[in-house]
């Protein structure tokens, strides 16, 4: 007999063929989080599920489903801070991700960010709508030179690193980092220990850590203070690794240049107040938005439940 398996949200085609064939499969037909009422009834009700971003599976909810069904939860994304971790594994549930398969494509979208955010493009394609561009001239809209600059990668980890590596290669920047542990790295970044040091060096900070508790607000007041004002930060980790209100009022003060946004606190939530300012650019969580990623990230997972549910097997990608 077929293991039952429970995928949370629609997903391409090339994903939910080879589900269909491995598994008995019911696809939630919303695009909205689980409910917790629904989060339970997935743990009593399949044998796996296939979670993503926004499914809460918190310590609460384990609790309320002593001896689960489910043994597997196979996160559709990298990021699965939204899982308590140790309740799962105290309720004898594997928790799986997908790393690797978002790397070069939230690394791009850094990029955006970082691009965009220095050179002002949001503010400037918002003046062509507008109709009030009143044409070229030498000081219009003057933004920060990228290359030759030098960039801070706060958690240079897969992500952090196709961050570095494109700002290198591609800008000529200098690297610097800031990380849990020292890195191996095969181009040339300068360590440090102190995030705020960090952060008084360079022209452009990037967020690559996971979130969580250990990196919960990490980037606040104290960083801003410490950053140039010519300076631009960029989140494509988790919204609330950046103390949102600190940033907005970095923001407001001119404290700091702009902001490159993928992510956000209180997601999707973003604030009136962020959303009123003109320095910073705010993009809705894209950062593995390509259909092939998506497929990527949906056959990761599926090898996760087959071969923990059909192979007997510790999953590949087991956190
Ligand atoms: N915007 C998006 O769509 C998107 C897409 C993919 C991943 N993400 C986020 O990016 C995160 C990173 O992904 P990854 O694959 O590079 O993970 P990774 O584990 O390879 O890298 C994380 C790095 O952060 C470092 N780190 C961890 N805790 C730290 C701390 N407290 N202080 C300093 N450094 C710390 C680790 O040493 C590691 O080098 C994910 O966890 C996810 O939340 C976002
Ligand atoms: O962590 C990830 O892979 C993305 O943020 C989508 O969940």
């Amino acid at each position: 007999m077929l293991k039952k398996i429970l995928i949370a949200r629609p997903l391409p085609e090339a994903v939910l063929a080879p589900a269909y064939a491995a598994f008995e499969v019911d696809v939630r037909p919303h695009t909205h989080p689980l409910s917790g009422d629904e989060m339970r009834n997935a743990l009593r009700d399949y044998d796996g599920v296939m979670p993503t971003l926004g499914d809460v599976f918190s310590a609460e909810v384990f609790a309320d489903v002593p001896n689960p069904r489910c043994s597997i939860l196979a996160n559709f994304g990298v990021g699965f801070n939204h899982i308590d971790t140790d309740a799962a594994h105290g309720a004898g549930v594997v928790v799986s991700n997908t790393p690797g398969a978002v790397t070069d494509a939230t690394a791009d979208t850094a990029m955006t960010l970082i691009l965009m955010s220095a050179r002002r493009a949001g503010e400037g394609e918002r003046l062509v709508r507008s109709g009030a561009w009143a044409g070229w001239h030498p000081t219009q809209m003057l933004g920060l030179h990228v290359t030759g600059k030098t960039v801070g990668i706060v958690g240079m980890g897969r992500i952090g690193q196709a961050i570095a590596r494109r700002c290198h290669l591609g800008f000529e920047m200098q690297v610097a980092y800031f990380s849990r542990s020292p890195k191996d790295l095969d181009f040339k970044a300068t360590p440090y220990d102190s995030l705020t040091a960090l952060a008084a060096e360079v022209d452009v900070l990037v967020v690559a850590v996971p979130g969580g508790a250990a990196t919960h607000h990490l980037i606040g007041a104290d960083v801003f203070a410490a950053m140039k004002p010519t300076a631009h930060l960029v989140n494509i980790a988790r919204g609330d690794v950046v103390e949102e209100a600190a940033l907005i009022a970095a923001l407001q003060e001119d404290d700091i240049a702009g902001a490159g946004l993928d992510v956000y606190e209180f997601e999707p939530q973003v604030p009136q107040a962020l959303r009123d300012l003109e320095n910073v650019v705010l993009l809705p969580h894209l950062g593995t938005a390509a259909l092939e990623v998506r497929v990527d990230m949906g056959l990761m997972a599926l090898d996760n439940l087959v071969a923990h549910l059909n192979g007997g097997q510790t999953p590949p990608n087991a956190v």
